[in-house]
């Protein structure tokens, strides 16, 4: 069977930022009989996540990361079918997740890198499996209850950076359910600003590329900062940090403005923040999902009631084509990703882009009637903008792809 694949073709450099040629296309042959114990795949969606930035050095910097080599299949979150299997947890048709999912569009794995996931979770919305009924909703979900220390009835406020990301959109949200009584998030273009709150329901949004944030942070805030969801870290987290009350907490999620730099993670702290730090007694302790993985089961099944009940609201974004993975690092400022193979469509929010095989689908759909696929419901205007049942898609693309993806999509999918 031939399979397209993406390797690594070359690395940015410790302080580089990514670049389209810093992957490569190819085109392999599978080898057509399976061992005892292993599974044939069907990739339906891989997660592009900021963390690959790491693997794309040839030192990490973090001990639960490896590198990515040159010239071998880039790997990461991926959630796809058992097209056929020779291991006993597994029959055709399961869908299946995994931490260590190759970008090829199909692949050879062994039983045990998988997890068998239940759709229903989702309601059928099986990119979800990747973010928000994934390791970025876990993420958002148990960093708050275990670092965040929000009390109902505490009048709390909660700033969130990087709030239109796959983390940050779900992180305000549940501040909100969680009891915040005013959730700021803070991020990189209007539209993002105008999403979160319009659609996610933050209290207010913040472009720190346009606004001044110290400024926008006092009005919007003007009890001070109890909850500080931290995604980005750098100049933002300073302003942040400096209008944060006594006693008050910081979920140390990410620090995604300081990846393209050869700093450890997480990165030194100025001296003026980390005096405030201490002055005002705030905590501010590393937090990493998969150190809690034995509460995911139940924190899963919290995400999966608020989403069907849609209390909680998931933006997604798409890229068209295997052969443009290389080409999401390039939004990797804007946003992080998901994709798959073969004929892909790549649907692009400020947090997610998610590559859906139009094979893969029709597949899907006739295995598992009884769970529709989501469609999506209605393009808006401009080309730019998506809706579907679960919310807004905001294409990151250029105008014209844009435009040139949204018909497609129209014909593929929403002609039913
Ligand atoms: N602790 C843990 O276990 C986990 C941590 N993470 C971390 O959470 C963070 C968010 O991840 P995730 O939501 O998946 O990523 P996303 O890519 O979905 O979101 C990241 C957001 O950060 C913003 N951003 C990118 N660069 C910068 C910058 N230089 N300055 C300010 N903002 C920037 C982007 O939008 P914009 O600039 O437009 O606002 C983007 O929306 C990352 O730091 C990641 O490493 C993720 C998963 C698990
Ligand atoms: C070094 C910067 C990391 C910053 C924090 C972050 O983004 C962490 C992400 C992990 C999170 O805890 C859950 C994940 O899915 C991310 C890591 C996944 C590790 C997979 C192992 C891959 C490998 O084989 O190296």
């Amino acid at each position: 069977m031939q399979v397209q694949r993406v390797v690594l073709n070359s690395r940015p450099g410790k302080n580089g930022a990514p670049v389209p040629e810093n992957f490569r296309l190819e085109e392999i042959t599978l080898a057509p009989d399976l061992k005892d114990g292993e599974v044939l795949v069907r990739t339906l969606y891989l997660s592009v996540d900021p963390y690959m930035r790491c693997r794309m050095n040839e030192d990490t910097g973090a001990d639960y990361l490896t590198p990515w080599q040159i010239s071998k299949c880039v790997d990461g979150g991926g959630v796809g079918l058992i097209d056929s299997s020779r291991c006993n947890n597994f029959a055709a048709g399961d869908v299946v997740i995994s931490f260590n999912w190759p970008w090829q569009t199909h692949a050879v794995m062994t039983g045990s890198d998988l997890q068998k996931v239940d759709p229903q979770l989702v309601d059928g919305h099986l990119s979800y499996f990747l973010g928000a009924v994934g390791i970025t909703g876990l993420t958002a979900l148990l960093g708050i209850r275990e670092k965040g220390h929000i009390t109902k009835r505490a009048n709390h406020t909660m700033v969130v950076s990087g709030a239109a990301g796959a983390c940050g959109s779900i992180a305000g949200q549940i501040g909100r359910l969680d009891g915040c009584v005013r959730v700021v998030g803070i991020c990189g273009s209007d539209e993002k600003c105008k999403a979160i709150v319009e659609d996610l329901g933050f209290s207010t949004a913040i472009n720190y590329h346009l606004e001044d944030v110290p400024t926008r942070l006092k009005e919007s805030c003007p009890d001070g900062i109890d909850v500080y969801f931290d995604n980005v870290g750098g100049a933002i987290s300073d302003a942040v940090i400096a209008q944060m009350n006594n006693g008050s907490h910081i979920i140390l999620c990410g620090q995604i403005s300081q990846y393209n730099k050869d700093v450890p993670y997480p990165p030194p702290l100025s001296e003026e923040t980390q005096k405030n730090l201490q002055s005002k007694n705030i905590t501010r302790e590393r937090f990493t999902v998969l150190n809690y993985m034995s509460k995911a089961d139940a924190a899963l099944c919290e995400l999966s009631q608020w989403i069907k009940s849609g209390r909680i609201k998931v933006l997604e974004t798409v890229v068209n084509g295997i052969e443009n993975m290389g080409g999401i690092y390039e939004f990797q400022h804007f946003c992080n990703c998901i994709s798959c193979c073969g004929q892909f469509h790549f649907f692009s929010f400020s947090c997610r882009c998610i590559l859906l095989y139009d094979e893969r689908r029709k597949h899907w759909q006739a295995n598992h009637k009884n769970i529709p696929l989501k469609k999506i419901t209605s393009v808006s205007s401009g080309g730019c903008a998506l809706t579907t049942h679960h919310g807004k898609l905001t294409l990151l693309l250029p105008v014209i792809s844009a435009i040139k993806l949204l018909n497609e999509l129209q014909s593929k999918y929403c002609a039913d």
